[in-house]
């Protein structure tokens, strides 16, 4: 197996779950900065520091992180839009099951866009630990198969 593309993957986390995703990014660093990573803009920050934050290493000193707005700001709406276009390979969102959120819409049409475009998606730190060490995570060749909607879009309207 090669692994030669560069893949962008998103990682989102609400409040209460960034520590939790700061946990898993410092843990699996070697592999997330093989790849480009598109953030929320919160939590990309707190991505950004846990990376630098692990310093030291030739190969820390640079990595290719994109931070989008924060999310109740519109950046689940801009995540979903780069969904919507086929650029995100994986995203791993730790969204809050025990708090509401202001823009609780747009986590509902992240996660339905994701489905929708059948992009890996882990909702929490098992499921995350399993997406990233499937042999397919960094497989070139593997592309998820998107539903055909040519029905739908040419559905004849009366
Ligand atoms: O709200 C979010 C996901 O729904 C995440 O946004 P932040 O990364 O800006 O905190």
């Amino acid at each position: 197996m090669t692994m030669k593309e560069k893949k962008k993957v998103a990682l989102v986390a609400h409040d209460n779950m960034k520590r939790d995703l700061a946990e898993w990014v410092d843990w699996n660093w070697e592999i997330l900065l093989r790849h480009h990573l598109v953030c929320t803009g919160t939590t990309g920050k707190m991505v950004t520091r846990t990376l630098t934050e692990r310093g030291g290493a030739e190969e820390i000193s640079h990595f290719d992180i994109t931070l989008l707005k924060s999310g109740p700001l519109g950046g689940d709406q801009q995540l979903g839009s780069m969904i919507a276009d086929g650029e995100i390979s994986a995203l791993i969102f730790f969204w809050d099951p025990m708090s509401a959120q202001p823009h609780d819409v747009d986590v509902k049409a992240l996660l339905r866009i994701a489905t929708l475009y059948n992009v890996p998606t882990a909702i929490n730190r098992s499921s995350a630990d399993f997406l990233i060490s499937s042999p397919l995570f960094e497989h070139d060749d593997y592309r998820p198969v998107v539903k055909d909607y040519t029905s739908y879009i040419e559905r004849v309207l009366k």
